[in-house]
């Protein structure tokens, strides 16, 4: 009658996948309008009645043709910028009205990302178990991951987290915590989204904000989803990358070097001239201690690389201290081309530039096994994972 009960260890054994987690579907989406670079200082100036300022102008054109973008997509538009002109006006209280938009049009771009992810995972929605959101939009409760959720038809039981205000390293720490989750929980299928539209941080140019005249050179707006889990099916499911490690750093005495803060008028941010120098000489730190706890000594040239595209100058630093060779952050410079700075979600894009890269790899050519994403954002934090491509990725 009935077995002897099973010792808390057995249970957690059994509660726990056997291999590492895997992405296993990506997707991404963006807003419909898009707006060339070279077009964007005309464009803002003109739309925020601010042609009078041309220092402030002749100083975002300066920017934009250093910024190594060639267009970025955004949600905010003429129209609704007419319907809502306190938004050009960072003193006036329209955090209400911003959130009010954001609330709606942050999940329905993520539900567009993460439905090209599902179906590139290939199974029912419903065997989502877990559903991490990411945004710094969302200033709501219920929020976005709750309305993702119904958006996706999701199973009543997906157990959410919601991470509001990383910033660029969103994207970062979803995939870690979605690591932690699939591998921890026997047959989880996580599903990870980050969304951003930048409506919230919107301001006309004033003097004395260089981080604004800076930010709207390089920001825009995105929706990047991906699905995690461990031991794929057979037949079913296969993996694009497994994950390795994980881990992340705090660069100690950088709190002010970036920023974000929610008031009244939507959201304020700091970045500072520092940064690109400052990651430039803490990454190298953070992936030595990645490898030697893989116990590999990894030749960072024999790597493939997804690095946050935060800006052109980061990417520079980065390459410059790592000794990279030329094309080795390709996929990070063609999507920080193509759709500009997305903070949290443009880590996922470069993951599908990633992938489509090595599926259209040309005949012969040898492709690295093991790579690296590497995400930062305020802290100054940097997220590391170290990432291996199985070979069934490889065109074959
Ligand atoms: C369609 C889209 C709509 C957009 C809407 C916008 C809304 C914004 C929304 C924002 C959301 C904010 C979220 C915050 C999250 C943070 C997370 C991150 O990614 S962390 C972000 C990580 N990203 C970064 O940290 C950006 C990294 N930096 C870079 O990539 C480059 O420095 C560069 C491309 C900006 C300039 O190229 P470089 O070769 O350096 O060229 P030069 O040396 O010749 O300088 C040219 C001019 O740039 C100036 N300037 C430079 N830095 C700053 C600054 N921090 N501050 C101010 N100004 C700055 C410099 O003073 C000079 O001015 P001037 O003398 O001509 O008057």
């Amino acid at each position: 009658m009935g077995s002897a009960p099973a010792t808390v260890g057995e249970i957690r054994r059994a509660q726990r996948a056997d291999g590492p987690a895997a992405v296993l579907g990506i997707g991404t989406a963006n807003p419909p309008t898009c707006i060339a670079q070279d077009d964007y200082p005309d464009y803002y100036f003109r739309v925020t009645n601010g042609e009078h300022l041309t220092d402030l102008k002749a100083k975002l054109t300066r920017i934009c043709k250093k910024s190594g973008i060639r267009q970025r997509y955004m949600h905010l538009n003429e129209d609704l910028l007419a319907a809502h002109p306190d938004f050009t006006d960072r003193k006036s209280p329209s955090l209400d009205a911003r959130v009010d938009i954001a609330s709606a049009a942050v999940p329905e771009l993520a539900a567009s990302a993460a439905a090209k992810a599902i179906a590139d995972w290939g199974r029912p929605a419903t065997e989502i178990t877990h559903l991490i959101f990411s945004t710094y939009s969302g200033a709501r409760a219920p929020s976005g991951d709750r309305r993702l959720a119904s958006l996706l038809g999701l199973s009543p039981t997906v157990s959410r987290t919601m991470l509001n205000l990383h910033g660029c390293y969103g994207g970062g720490r979803s995939l870690q915590l979605a690591k932690e989750l699939a591998e921890n929980n026997r047959g989880a299928r996580v599903l990870v989204a980050c969304s951003e539209i930048t409506l919230i941080a919107f301001y006309g140019p004033e003097g004395g904000c260089p981080d604004n005249i800076l930010g709207q050179a390089l920001f825009g707006d995105g929706s990047g989803a991906v699905i995690i889990g461990a031991d794929p099916v057979s037949n079913v499911e296969r993996p694009l990358f497994e994950m390795a490690f994980a881990s992340q750093t705090t660069i100690p005495g950088t709190e002010d070097d970036i920023s974000m803060e929610i008031n009244k008028g939507g959201m304020e941010y700091h970045i500072s001239n520092k940064v690109p120098r400052l990651l430039g000489c803490n990454v190298e730190r953070c992936l030595i201690d990645a490898f030697d706890a893989l116990g590999v000594r990894a030749k960072w040239n024999d790597l493939f690389w997804a690095i946050h595209p935060g800006g052109r100058a980061i990417l520079d630093h980065i390459e410059e201290v790592l000794g990279l060779d030329d094309g080795k952050l390709a996929a990070s410079r063609h999507v920080l081309s193509e759709f500009g700075n997305m903070s949290g979600t443009t880590v996922i894009f470069v993951l599908d530039e990633l992938r489509r890269r090595r599926v259209v790899k040309k005949e012969g050519e040898a492709l690295p096994e093991w790579g690296v994403m590497m995400a930062f954002g305020p802290g100054i934090t940097i997220e590391t994972l170290v990432l291996h491509a199985p070979d069934s990725l490889d065109g074959n």
